[in-house]
């Protein structure tokens, strides 16, 4: 798999993984890069069929986001990383942490749910297949950002783009491994010290989905921002930024 990504950040400093929601890419995670640079090298990559990471035919499962992950570490020869996540982000950072905990420091697990699954995102894979990525614009921005950021024209653009830029076969593919998702009982497993972050206004993943993680990860913690919806990194980036800084032992 030819994962796009980007390493930026002083050689020999301790990595940062930063992995993006359905519907987005990469530059989900503008805001952070800059803050997150001065202490770490920051990996930060297209989830498969988004930004620049090709769509293969699906459906894809939890375990092929992962292992995506698994293989551009390899190739870049990295033996273990911090791992940040949204969404669906978060979720691929829950199964390294499950399946590869040699392989993850610390855990942020941004927006995200250990049990998202349902046939609903089968009827949103089949709407993309059917219309295309154009239909998913209006829907999205509600769900990803409170009312006045979701206004904002430069919100607009950045993030309009993000979900028509991506490969409709890989949203449909990521949407039914959401679907396939349930991985509440296997969150005790989990061994890496966890911070859960969750948006007070997501309709989404409510915070009632970061307690259900906490509940289930030894030792994890709680923030819940407002306002923020979905994307709480694109909507609270300073408040973000501070607490995966000190998450990740980069606080000055
Ligand atoms: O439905 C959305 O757009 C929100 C979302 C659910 C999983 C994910 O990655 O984003």
């Amino acid at each position: 798999m030819n994962v796009n990504h980007e390493l930026t950040g002083p050689e020999g400093a301790p990595v940062v993984v930063l992995s993006n929601s359905l519907g987005t890419d990469m530059r989900l995670w503008d805001e952070q890069v800059p803050a997150l640079t001065g202490r770490f090298r920051v990996l930060r990559y297209d989830q498969r069929g988004h930004g620049g990471t090709e769509g293969k035919p699906g459906p894809y499962t939890l375990a092929q986001l992962g292992g995506d992950v698994l293989e551009l570490l390899d190739r870049l020869d990295i033996a273990e990383a911090h791992f940040a996540g949204v969404s669906l982000g978060g979720m691929t950072g829950m199964w390294l942490a499950e399946h590869a905990p040699e392989r993850i420091g610390r855990l942020a697990l941004i927006c995200t749910s250990a049990d998202l699954g349902g046939t609903a995102w089968l009827d949103r894979a089949a709407t993309v297949r059917a219309h295309g990525m154009a239909a998913m614009v209006e829907p999205s921005l509600p769900r990803w950002f409170t009312p006045a950021a979701a206004e904002r024209p430069d919100v607009r653009a950045k993030f309009g783009d993000m979900i028509t830029r991506a490969d409709a076969e890989g949203y449909a593919a990521c949407c039914e491994a959401i679907a396939g998702m349930d991985i509440l009982d296997d969150l005790p497993a989990i061994t890496a010290l966890t911070l859960v972050i969750a948006g007070a206004e997501d309709p989404a993943t409510p915070p009632s989905h970061a307690e259900r993680i906490a509940a289930g990860v030894a030792g994890a913690r709680v923030e819940v921002l407002s306002p923020a919806a979905h994307l709480a990194n694109a909507e609270q980036p300073e408040a973000v930024n501070r607490l995966l800084l000190e998450h990740f032992g980069g606080a000055a």
